[in-house]
């Protein structure tokens, strides 16, 4: 299926190869084996490209909104074409399920219609003066090179979700994909290339996240920081951002709570946080990591839970079979087995799950449900980013909310009731960006797509989306009195 093993990056419109470089290997998470190689880009490459995007710049910008939006339109089109090549690569570099691959391969390329679209209604506004001779407005304008930082848990979606407000707001960008999963970004270069976005338009490269990173931060012609990823990583290129005072906007780790209510739909609500928290093999930042279920249902509940968990096939992504694949190394195995551990130690039950899996040589672990959970446990105050989730039971509904929010995090949580009244009351009172009402899928290109506390600030998505690329520039006219 691959069309290549060795790739490159792209940096002002050419295809830069390893050459005396030394690689990075890109591995498939499910097997182990080595799929392919990026170069292991160095601080001289990262300054390339910041200089390419500059001065590709100027020219971007001064095109029409329109023209700027052919090339996302065709992007777009060309993305679903290819879609069913670029969903199986993805699931290669990141061990995802084919059929989440190819649900997320048109999730990002809805990015690069809608800001195909968006693009065209970036408007400014008139301000009525207090003075006669006086003529005031604000214009939104690009606010230059961007530098974009993304995550392996969605090798594609983060990418457009990113790059297509950019390139509409008349910004140029250097984007810096994770280490574990480069390809997917690479091939969306190559399609912007296939559509023929100037040169230095786009540059993508692969590296040292510190020493690229560091690069990035430092050069003054870098205006702007988007980045999706971990707070800790989050937090640190917000300090490294002050020194030159950079536009950031982060897109960060979640906790994120799904409460069932006692008068709701249970199958529902079952059928639902599996497939909240089981997507991707739990590593989505807006996963369940953890379920408030009324006391009065929770043995009914937890039953058609674990018969759902029960039925989960686990393997190779591109099994079409397969429902859950692989976490993505050995330190999420790690992490995942600690949290497990933990809460054992503390007196948690495994009603199912709990361990690793002797999957075909990749990093498995089995999906999990806990009950008994208390609130000391880690897995009740970490983001866990794997296939486990505690169930903990509530009497009182402001006590489910008041544990809830009683995080740093605050991403993403879900309800679940038919009472409309208690819907409205929970989705208010939930200090979260977003919340999901019988709803765990809320991610969709118009919708602005964010976090508050420390899962970041910023919103990827909706008009919302490309404000992030724009900064406003006041403009006042003073006029002469012609006879009036
Ligand atoms: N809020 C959202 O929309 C959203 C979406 C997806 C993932 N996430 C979060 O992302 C995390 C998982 O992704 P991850 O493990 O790839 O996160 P990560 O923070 O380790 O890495 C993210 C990116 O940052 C780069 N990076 C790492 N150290 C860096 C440094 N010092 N300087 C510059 N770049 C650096 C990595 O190479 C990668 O490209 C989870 O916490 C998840 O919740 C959030
Ligand atoms: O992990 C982040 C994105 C997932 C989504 O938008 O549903």
């Amino acid at each position: 299926m691959l069309v290549d093993t060795k790739y490159g990056m792209f940096i002002d419109g050419e295809w830069v190869h390893a050459g005396n470089r030394a690689v990075i290997d890109v591995v498939n998470p499910a097997t182990l084996e080595k799929i392919a190689e990026v170069p292991l880009g160095s601080a001289d490459d990262a300054k390339m490209a910041i200089q390419s995007a500059k001065e590709a710049f100027e020219p971007w910008a001064d095109l029409t909104a329109r023209e700027r939006s052919g090339y996302l339109y065709r992007a777009y089109e060309l993305m679903l074409q290819q879609k069913e090549k670029l969903a199986e690569l993805l699931t290669l570099e990141q061990g995802k399920p084919l059929k989440e691959a190819l649900a997320e391969i048109e999730f990002a390329a809805s990015f690069l219609l809608w800001y195909a679209e968006e693009g065209n209604r970036v408007y400014g506004e008139t301000i009525p003066s207090s003075k006669k001779n006086k003529r005031l407005w604000a214009i939104p304008q690009p606010i230059g090179v961007v530098a974009a930082i993304t995550p392996w848990n969605f090798p594609s979606a983060m990418v457009t979700r990113k790059i297509a407000p950019a390139l509409a707001a008349g910004c140029t960008v250097v984007l810096k994909p994770a280490e574990q999963t480069p390809l997917s970004a690479i091939e969306i270069m190559k399609i912007f290339e296939e559509v023929g976005l100037p040169r230095g338009v786009v540059n993508l490269i692969t590296g040292n996240p510190a020493e690229i990173g560091e690069v990035l931060l430092n050069s003054k012609d870098v205006k702007s920081i988007t980045f999706t990823g971990s707070t800790e990583v989050g937090k640190l290129l917000m300090k490294g951002s002050a020194s030159n005072l950079k536009k950031v906007s982060l897109e960060l780790g979640g906790h994120a709570p799904l409460l069932v209510l006692e008068d709701a739909d249970l199958d529902l609500a079952a059928e639902q946080a599996l497939a909240s928290k089981f997507r991707n093999c739990g590593q989505t930042c807006i996963c369940t990591n953890r379920i408030f279920v009324h006391e009065n249902i929770k043995e009914v509940f937890l039953e058609k839970l674990v018969n759902k968990v029960r039925n989960l096939k686990m393997g190779e992504g591109l099994n079409v079979k397969t429902d859950i694949g692989p976490l993505i190394n050995e330190s999420a195995l790690k992490k995942v087995t600690d949290h497990v551990n933990d809460a054992h130690r503390k007196g948690a039950e495994i009603l199912i799950g709990g361990k690793e899996w002797d999957g075909p040589g990749g990093y498995y672990f089995e999906p999990t449900v806990l009950s008994n959970v208390t609130r000391d446990m880690k897995i009740m105050n970490e983001e866990t980013f794997g296939p486990v989730v505690p169930v903990y039971s509530f009497e009182k509904l402001d006590d489910a909310i008041s544990v809830a929010n009683d995080t740093d995090y605050g991403l993403a949580a879900f309800v679940f009731t038919n009472d409309f009244n208690k819907a409205i009351y929970v989705s208010e009172k939930l200090q979260y960006g977003i919340v999901g009402i019988n709803d765990v899928f809320p991610g969709t290109a118009e919708a602005p797509f964010g976090g508050i506390k420390e899962s970041g600030f910023g919103k990827e998505g909706g008009h919302q989306g490309i404000k992030e690329f724009l900064e406003w520039k006041y403009i006042s006219a003073a006029v002469k009195d012609l006879g009036r």
